[in-house]
């Protein structure tokens, strides 16, 4: 794949750089006399630097700062408070010249043009972005290739299934060769195999092309599959910073492993495991001993007709990780 466009005198720099970055709201509330103000802080103190060629999962609950974070990024939205650049630039000030430098994907919405073709869509962003016929021809034939467009390059976008459109807003966001690309949720809603194209494509863009990547998800298999390093935040401010392994080694959430019995019986007793709830010949079992053990000693006891090990979502180990069980930092 074709590297991103080096920006010269910047390679070593940071790709982001945050220090103390925050964003006020303030809102009114009550009626006429008696209105007043209320300031709410949707990102408070969070200082954080990407490096190049990094894979950052930016993550947290609902309305943890997550979104606000990445229109900050992308100079959408201007920070109350702290230093914030992103490939050198200030976004809110030198939103034009960034986004020749950036690609956005927000998975809730589309960039392109719901009644033209794929294809018409792109040309239109080959023009928005003022990229050369030649540069663009050749980004589209590589990206075409690698995300499997050509059946579909021809489609209204309205008529595109999620997984295609969200192919089509990658490219989109891709064409101009940016060296960092922002995603804010970029698997949602989509099947499996859609999911596992988009991450598969993603791993290579940062290997071939050199990419750095910076995503929000929810989806654990997202953060698994593509981040090293997570950054964690909750109510505004930075929780964690550091490896998965590190967080998950430092959350206590138990895996759990659901078993489906021939009938209903009652509470499967074993050790190692503990029974947290059950649904006619469903049992879930949360484990605390090792997984092969438990399984095995369940086997020898009941008719077991299939068995299934549950991870921790990425929701359980940040819930817990809220719940104070982990120190900051990574
Ligand atoms: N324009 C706004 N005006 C007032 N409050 C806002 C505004 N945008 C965000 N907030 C508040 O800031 C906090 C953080 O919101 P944000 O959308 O950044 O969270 P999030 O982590 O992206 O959540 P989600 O995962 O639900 O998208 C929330 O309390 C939200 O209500």
């Amino acid at each position: 794949m074709t590297p991103s466009d080096p920006h010269p005198g910047h390679a070593a720099e940071p790709v982001i750089e945050a220090v103390g970055l925050g964003r006020d709201f303030v809102l009114s509330e009550g009626r006429f006399l008696r209105r007043r103000r209320r300031t709410v802080s949707a990102v408070s103190d969070v200082t954080f630097t990407v490096r190049p060629g990094e894979i950052v999962g930016y993550l947290g609950p609902n309305g943890a700062g997550k979104s606000s974070t990445m229109k900050m990024l992308t100079g959408i939205l201007t920070p109350t408070a702290g230093h914030l650049r992103v490939n050198g630039l200030e976004p809110s000030r030198e939103r034009t010249r960034l986004a020749s430098r950036i690609g956005v994907v927000f998975g809730q919405r589309t960039t392109l043009w719901w009644d033209l073709p794929l294809k018409d869509s792109l040309e239109l962003v080959r023009h928005m972005y003022r990229v050369p016929a030649a540069d663009h021809a050749r980004r589209l034939a590589e990206l075409t290739e690698l995300l499997e467009l050509g059946p579909f390059l021809a489609t209204p976008v309205r008529q595109l299934s999620l997984g295609q459109r969200m192919r089509g807003d990658l490219t989109a966001a891709l064409l101009h060769g940016p060296s960092l690309l922002v995603l804010d949720e970029p698997t949602i809603g989509l099947d499996v195999v859609s999911k596992s194209t988009i991450r598969e494509f993603l791993l290579r863009l940062n290997a071939e092309a050199g990419t750095t990547i910076l995503l929000t998800t929810h989806d654990l298999g997202d953060v698994e599959r593509l981040c090293e390093r997570v950054i964690v935040i909750d109510r505004g401010r930075l929780a964690y910073d550091g490896g998965l392994d590190g967080l998950r080694a430092s959350v206590p959430t138990p895996r759990v492993l659901v078993v489906d019995l021939a009938a209903p019986a009652p509470p499967i007793e074993v050790e190692g495991g503990t029974c947290v709830r059950a649904d006619g010949p469903r049992q879930w079992l949360e484990l605390s001993g090792n997984p092969a053990a438990v399984i095995s000693r369940v086997a020898a006891h009941h008719e077991v007709v299939d068995l299934t090990l549950r991870e921790p979502d990425i929701e359980g180990v940040v819930s817990a990780l809220y719940r104070g069980a982990v120190a900051t930092g990574g």
